[in-house]
């Protein structure tokens, strides 16, 4: 599978607030990973330059274990250095184009669009490998994000570009409404990292959007999936 074609599933981000030290960092992730996570991506503002590094690698040697791609939040430098699979870069972020110019053709980059088509187009056009909306919900994690209608979904979809879905998606419940709604990936930090166990909250987001996802197929098409997976 190329790294494109995974860009589908749970987005887990981490926060240093919630995981303080590297024991609670790789632990909370690790348990995250267990339940299948399609990407992880680590997120510190204020890291110093070694904490950064060594988090990262440790966490590029951990997603690897468990087939997650690892991205990065913000820093081009970190991600070329701690040879993660992508950037995560906000429109306050810099140059798509000389992301792309220093981190070469194979890296993801994901692209914030908040609620804006004419944003995602641009994105699209410089080379973004997946792009972002939110907030889809107010979210304690970041609560100056500017809201985005789901409908946002929608209207990208012809963009042809995986859809990130982020921002207070801290229930199953909303996962799976964002879901439905037409992202490709839902991104949450306090949904996952926030919860005693990780790896359950992530077991409890991938029910919830296979039930849903089941439920909107016609009857008979539910009951011939129900036959092959029992
Ligand atoms: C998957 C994903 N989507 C959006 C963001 C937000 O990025 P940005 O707007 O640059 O804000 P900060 O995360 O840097 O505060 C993200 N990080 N990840
Ligand atoms: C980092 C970030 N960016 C957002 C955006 O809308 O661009 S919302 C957000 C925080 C996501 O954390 P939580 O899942 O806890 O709400
Ligand atoms: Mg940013």
């Amino acid at each position: 599978m190329s790294d494109r074609q995974q860009l589908n599933g749970i987005y887990a981000i981490t926060d240093p607030q919630l995981l303080p030290d590297d024991t609670q960092l790789f632990m909370a992730v690790e348990s995250a990973l267990k339940a299948g996570l399609s990407c992880l991506q680590y997120r510190d503002k204020k890291a110093d330059a070694s904490k950064a590094l060594r988090q990262a690698r440790g966490l590029a040697e951990l997603c690897g274990h468990y087939g997650c791609l690892l991205i990065i939040n913000d820093d081009v430098l970190l991600a070329k250095a701690s040879g993660a699979d992508g950037i995560h870069l906000g429109q306050e972020d810099g140059v798509l184009l000389q992301a792309r110019d220093y981190l070469g053709p194979d890296v993801l980059i994901g692209r914030t669009c908040h609620n804006s088509l004419q944003l995602a187009e641009e994105a699209k056009i410089q080379g973004a490998d997946y792009l972002a909306f939110g907030r889809c919900y107010p979210s304690s994690t970041k609560p100056s994000a500017p809201a985005t209608s789901l409908a946002i979904f929608t209207q990208a979809a012809h963009l042809g570009l995986p859809l990130v879905g982020i921002g207070g998606i801290n229930s199953p419940a909303r996962a799976a409404e964002v879901k439905a709604a037409g992202a490709s990936m839902i991104a949450a930090v306090e949904g996952i990292f926030a919860q005693s166990n990780p790896q359950q909250a992530v077991h409890q987001y991938h029910q919830a959007i296979k039930d849903t996802l089941l439920n909107s197929l016609p009857t008979e098409v539910q009951h011939d999936s129900l036959s092959r997976t029992f």
